[in-house]
């Protein structure tokens, strides 16, 4: 008997489990890890949740906690186990950079979810084709200047950064705009928000409740763009626990009395509000040399030096503005499609062989609830990837 192809078609979907019919409806999958038989797809009907668990070993259905960004519409799709933890789902008769979807069902991020939700979670992310660059974590102390070198920086770069729009309960300063530099919430909304599993990190903040949404980097890397993150030292610490791979940066003022001057400078905060920043920044000056927690210290003194200085962190060239970025093949998915492992991709095949596409996932990484990023996918070479063990 020879060896076994390098690849097989993933026997694992199927509409019974155990003898028991799981009744799919419409564009419904079943896959099966385990005890656990994943159903996902199903209508698009916004309190269906998208997925739905049958327990062979109870024989129950668990309606699971469902984190990040599902995929909109998810009618003809086709599944395929990665791994214990994670189901590859491609999109049919869609564009291939929309097309592909992890659903996490066992990774460190959901094995800590369900601990703190004491119940079945499972988490969306979207796979990025090509290597989008690192998000970027600007922390330090209130009036050392993160908004005005992030304003410099999304104004010479309009096409390259985008601004992750927290949410807050504070109060809105004068000529603060809802959903542009804020998302201004109701404290209830939000903790009901922080409960539902919305955010991915979230701190309280000078009194008040900060927080930064999954969707809130989601709609930053869906427009291509890198996401900038303004947000306190125990957010960046959250950040830094996360699949989310930022670069993070902590900038500090030439001295304490530099930054009470610009504090005050700024106008915006009440005296007892002044106050209360400039006894935080004392602990947030601190923590910002935490060992293993910043990449970068920037001491902003000079506003245009330092600004420079970001910008080489950052690896910005002069001609970055006209640089166009490496443009990533799109093809479109046909309506029929199935996947099988080939070697360590996928193979999602799209009818005869030449029209199949191979998914790469040698430099995968991150991961929900942020974006999975690194991946690659080309037409499939019967002659080269053939030769590597598929017989077709
Ligand atoms: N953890 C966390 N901190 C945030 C977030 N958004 C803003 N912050 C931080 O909250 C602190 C207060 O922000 P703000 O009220 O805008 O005052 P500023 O620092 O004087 O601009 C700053 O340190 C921000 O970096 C967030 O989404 N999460
Ligand atoms: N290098 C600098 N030198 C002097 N003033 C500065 C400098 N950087 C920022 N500022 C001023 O300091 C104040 C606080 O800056 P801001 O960007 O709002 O700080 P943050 O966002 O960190 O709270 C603003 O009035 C800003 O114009």
């Amino acid at each position: 008997m020879g060896e076994a192809p390098a690849f097989y078609v993933d026997d694992m979907q199927r509409s019974f489990s155990n003898g028991v019919d799981l009744k799919l409806t419409g564009f419904e999958t079943a896959t099966a890890i385990g005890n656990k038989t994943y159903v996902i797809g199903g209508n698009d009907d916004p309190t269906s949740n998208g997925v739905r668990i049958f327990d062979k070993s109870t024989g129950e259905w668990v309606i699971p906690t469902v984190l990040g960004t599902k995929p909109k519409a998810l009618e003809g799709h086709s599944c395929l186990v990665l791994n214990q933890d994670k189901i590859l789902i491609i999109k049919s008769n869609s564009k291939s950079n929309e097309s592909v979807w992890f659903l996490e069902v066992d990774t460190q991020f959901i094995q800590d979810q369900k601990r703190k939700f004491d119940s079945e979670v499972v988490a969306w992310s979207k796979g990025v084709i090509g290597d989008a660059e690192r998000p970027v974590v600007i922390s330090g102390p209130s009036g050392v200047g993160k908004g005005t070198l992030i304003n410099l920086l999304m104004k010479e770069f309009p096409t390259k950064f985008g601004f992750s729009v927290s949410h807050t309960t504070r109060a809105p300063r004068e000529k603060e705009q809802n959903r542009v530099h804020y998302h201004f919430t109701k404290r209830s909304v939000m903790e009901e928000e922080i409960k539902a599993g919305k955010f991915l990190e979230f701190a309280a903040v000078h009194g008040n409740l900060y927080g930064t949404s999954i969707e809130a980097v989601d709609v930053v890397a869906d427009a291509g763009k890198r996401c900038i993150l303004d947000i306190d030292v125990q957010g960046a610490r959250s950040v830094r626990a996360s699949s989310l791979e930022a670069i993070f940066i902590f900038v500090c003022p030439p001295s304490f009395e530099e930054l009470e001057k610009r504090l005050r400078a700024r106008g915006t905060e009440t005296e007892e509000q002044i106050q209360k920043r400039l006894r935080n920044a004392k602990a947030e000056l601190e923590q910002g040399n935490s060992p293993g927690l910043f990449d970068h210290i920037l001491v902003n003194d000079d506003l245009e030096a330092c600004y420079e200085r970001l910008k080489n962190i950052l690896g910005i060239s002069k001609s970055m503005n006209t640089a166009s970025k490496t443009q990533i093949e799109v093809f479109d998915l046909p309506v029929d499609l199935s996947l099988s492992k080939i070697n360590e991709n996928v193979l999602i095949n799209c009818g005869p062989a030449e029209q199949s596409v191979v998914l790469d996932l040698s430099s995968m990484k991150g991961g929900a609830p942020g974006r999975t990023r690194g991946l690659n996918m080309y037409a499939f070479d019967p002659i080269t990837e053939g030769a590597n063990g598929c017989n077709f």
